[in-house]
């Protein structure tokens, strides 16, 4: 049985040296003035984009706060002092002095010397000035890790109904084809009800630029498939993502499969190459669509060891959204402290004394400094591991309680970043096909 025709995934991109930047013409231009940081750019050139994207969200907090009615609790906070948190939030220490300047009309003549005009009086900005109509999915271009069938490729659609969902062979492709704008979103899982958190995706959210926009909560349905006419007696060997092997390791063994447990970069890519391969003694951990993508019988269909599998999944772009607060919103930080004493019971009480709820903490090794040694004349030396701490919480930038609870953060730690602050999923789901008692009797 012939697989279907497929587009392949993007390999691996050439590391990007200099930054990428397309501004159109309708685009405002930035032309931010850093003070003591002695950093300056013109027309969006000079300092890195991701600076000036953070930028972008200084300025549309400080518009939104400036809609918002100022919090008089006495926690400080005013709108002056938005953009101020933010910007030492997103690792501009001094404040920001932003103008914002109208480019001038795109000419037919491309090489015009479009310069810019002297800053003259403008009509106030307003958020849609800041916030590009959404595109609904429809042109966005989603780079996601996988093949066509994979579990991110089903996240990409529900992130973005109708976008164009590229195939990427690694997760570090997926960031670069967004930072080459060569796809205008990336969608990747960070954690999974079952198996837990996807350290490699959080390791590379510190080390690209990019900003989260948005998540996903993907039921995730697990079929075992093999080859049309194969016995479940025949496979000697079960392959696929490492986390669908761990979110099925119960029900496998409870189906006997005396198999070898092999690990794949992805699900679907499982099915794909026992098909190309036509490997009679193999199956795979793949969705029912990549049954159907890759020509392949479905020999269990539903064998997640919890039919309350559920994966999450983050939107990556280059620029952040602007914070709000009419819907349900979430911000994820990463942070380190160098010493000092309860460095993390300080920082969990910034947000418990402002009421804000934390739904994660991940620690990841500090890959710069990953043991801190501490001599003691009288006892040795102590070793301590260095980490990284990864946050969400249930709170919109644009909230006053959530710039205040990251400044006091801000203070005792000594790296701190805003990875992201953007809508929940709110969206109601309903567990996998499959009678829940029968499969998890304990
Ligand atoms: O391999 C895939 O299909 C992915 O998208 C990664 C994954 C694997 C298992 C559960 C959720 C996501």
């Amino acid at each position: 049985m012939q697989s279907l025709s497929t587009p392949s995934p993007i390999k691996s991109l050439i590391r990007p040296r200099s930054r990428v930047t397309r501004v159109s013409p309708n685009k405002l231009v930035l032309q931010c003035i850093y003070n003591s940081d002695s950093v300056s750019f013109q027309n969006g050139v000079g300092l890195n984009r991701a600076d000036w994207q953070s930028s972008c969200a200084i300025l549309a907090s400080k518009v939104v706060a400036q809609q918002q009615p100022i919090d008089k609790s006495g926690s400080g906070g005013d709108a002056d002092g938005v953009a101020d948190h933010v910007a030492a939030v997103n690792g501009h220490k001094t404040s920001v002095d932003l103008n914002l300047v109208p480019i001038e009309k795109a000419t037919s003549n491309p090489n015009s010397n479009t310069s810019i005009k002297p800053h003259q009086p403008q009509k106030p900005l307003t958020i849609t000035d800041l916030c590009p109509a959404p595109m609904h999915g429809s042109q966005l271009r989603v780079a996601y890790q996988g093949v066509p069938g994979a579990y991110s490729e089903a996240a990409a659609g529900k992130a973005y109904p109708n976008c164009e969902a590229i195939p990427c062979d690694q997760f570090e492709v997926a960031f670069q084809a967004v930072e080459l704008w060569i796809a205008d979103r990336a969608v990747l899982p960070v954690e999974n009800s079952l198996g837990g958190s996807i350290h490699r995706n959080y390791d590379l959210l510190l080390r690209h630029r990019l900003h989260i926009v948005g998540e996903v909560q993907l039921p995730v349905h697990h079929c075992l498939l093999a080859l049309p006419g194969v016995r479940k007696e025949y496979v000697k060997r079960v392959i696929s993502h490492p986390q669908a092997l761990a979110q099925c390791e119960l029900t496998l063994t409870k189906l006997g499969l005396q198999a070898a447990r092999e690990a794949v970069d992805d699900t679907a890519g499982a099915a794909e190459y026992i098909a190309a391969n036509n490997l009679r003694d193999t199956a795979a951990i793949a969705s029912a669509r990549a049954a159907e993508l890759y020509g392949m019988q479905i020999l269990a269909d539903g064998i997640q060891d919890d039919s309350s599998n559920v994966t999450r999944f983050v939107m990556l772009a280059r620029e952040p959204i602007i914070p709000r607060m009419d819907r349900p919103f979430k911000t994820s930080i990463v942070f380190a402290h160098d010493k000092g004493t309860s460095v993390l019971f300080k920082v969990l009480s910034a947000f418990a004394f402002r009421n804000i709820s934390l739904t994660k903490i991940e620690s990841r090794p500090h890959r710069n400094r990953p043991i801190r040694l501490v001599d003691d004349a009288n006892v040795g030396t102590a070793k301590h591991f260095e980490y990284m701490f990864y946050v969400d919480f249930e709170a919109s930038m644009a909230e006053v309680r959530a710039q205040n609870a990251l400044a006091e953060v801000q203070e005792f730690t000594s790296f701190l970043r805003v990875l992201g602050s953007y809508p929940m999923d709110m969206t109601p789901w309903c567990p996998s096909i499959g009678d829940d008692d029968e499969k998890n009797p304990f």
